[in-house]
């Protein structure tokens, strides 16, 4: 199935409500499966948390995270140094070639038992929960920072807590660095210093009420469709000065496309400003915002700026390999696009194309970055629900501010 979008009238300026962080979200989950006394707030209605959210819950011997990257790395690790029984975590498809390898060993390593069900490296993977008393280990640090992240949540439960050996460039290290503060909110003490993290064991924790920021990467499709409207003013609800996501960042980055973001009262405003002078090329490293690169790529197309997009290498193994993904879909509006292993060119063609149908690659990232565009041009997007893992009322709101589909 697709969608037709279209913006047949002035766009609305709205008040929107976008639900908690997905990454906190499932972090915070499996800090309250392990600790008890924590009460969250303005938790994610995404699809990828109610996964978490049931893994934790249920007790069968057969877990299904779907698509779902963060569930099936953190689940790794906390059924693996917690219960005392056997899983069979497995997931999607596409979950089943997304690369586990370093947590795994790392797991093993410290003395758990973890066996591959299929592929060597893959989920499936078969767990035999099982007591930790180890305490050292060396991980490679520039695949994915969830590895980091699922050994870290796991920590302070270990009887020695853990030390860490990050070799390598830490990719997406705001997303290691918001699992260090939310164990700091619940009064886990650790050191994080030259690659080396040293957390300590905890065993209780005073009773936390914990309100999660909503989710800066779904606000990134709102910071798109201002910067692409004629005129747009848009609120969203529930953020917080001092975020801990890394993809707060776009207030900088979407000053570039003209768009000027203020937070007060925790309501954060997004306007356009007028007569705002367009660069003609942008260069910008995600290493630390990978979430972005679709949302900010699409931007540029629909401005008519070329952009040089580096520090990618992570995007070859999210929920498709959304390098390629990219590459195919914009070349689809006119635009010339060259990638290789870890960047992305992009020149911007003088008109775009009409009537494109995006294909989605059951990548929910796709469907949300390329529907702004249709402030500019008419296009479908194919096999829409797939927003349902991270942003499930996104085509709702949408509607509000006045898109037809
Ligand atoms: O820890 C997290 O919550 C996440 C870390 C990032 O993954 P990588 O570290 O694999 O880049 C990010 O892309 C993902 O959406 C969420
Ligand atoms: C990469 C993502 O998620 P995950 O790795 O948790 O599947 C994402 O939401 O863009």
């Amino acid at each position: 199935m697709s969608i037709q979008l279209s913006v047949p009238n002035e766009l609305i300026s709205s008040s929107l409500s976008i639900s908690g962080s997905k990454s906190e979200s499932n972090r915070l989950l499996l800090l309250q499966k392990l600790y008890g006394n924590i009460q969250l707030n303005n938790i994610s209605d995404a699809q990828d948390v109610e996964v978490m959210q049931k893994a934790l819950a249920n007790n069968s011997s057969t877990i299904d995270v779907h698509h779902a990257g963060t569930a099936m790395r953190f689940l790794t690790a906390y059924f693996a140094v917690t219960e005392q029984k056997s899983v069979l975590l497995t997931g999607s498809e596409r979950m089943q070639n997304r690369p586990l390898k370093i947590l795994v060993e790392a797991l093993q390593k410290l003395g758990a038992n973890i066996e591959y069900v299929k592929k060597e490296g893959f989920p499936p993977l078969q767990i035999k929960g099982k007591e930790i008393t180890k305490n050292e280990i060396e991980l490679s640090a520039n695949v994915s920072s969830q590895y980091i992240s699922a050994l870290l949540l796991v920590a302070p439960k270990l009887a020695k807590g853990l030390k860490l050996k990050l070799k390598g460039e830490i990719t997406s290290l705001p997303y290691l660095k918001m699992t260090l503060d939310l164990l700091k909110e619940i009064g886990v003490k650790y050191t994080f210093e030259n690659q080396l993290i040293e957390v300590f064991p905890k065993n209780e924790i005073e009773a936390l009420n914990y309100t999660i920021e909503s989710d800066w990467s779904s606000a990134s499709y709102h910071f798109s469709m201002v910067a692409l409207a004629e005129d747009l003013e848009l609120e969203l609800k529930h953020f917080k000065n001092n975020s801990l996501q890394g993809d707060a960042k776009l207030v900088e980055i979407y000053l570039h496309f003209g768009v000027k973001a203020s937070l007060k009262n925790g309501i954060l405003k997004l306007q356009k400003q007028q007569d705002f002078q367009l660069p003609e090329t942008i260069q910008l490293n995600l290493i630390q915002q990978p979430d972005l690169a679709q949302t900010i790529a699409v931007t540029c197309l629909g401005l008519g700026i070329n952009c040089k997009l580096t520090g990618l290498h992570t995007l070859k193994i999210k929920e498709t390999d959304r390098l390629q993904a990219l590459k195919n879909e914009l070349e689809k509006f006119g635009a010339q696009v060259e990638i290789d292993e870890q960047s992305l060119f992009l020149k911007s063609p003088k008109k775009l194309h009409a009537d494109v149908l995006v294909k989605t690659y059951q990548d929910h990232r796709m469907a949300m970055a390329f529907a702004p565009l249709a402030t500019k041009t008419s296009l479908k997007i194919e096999d829409p629900e797939v927003v349902e893992k991270s942003y499930p009322n996104f085509w709702k709101d949408l509607k509000k501010i006045g898109f037809s589909l």
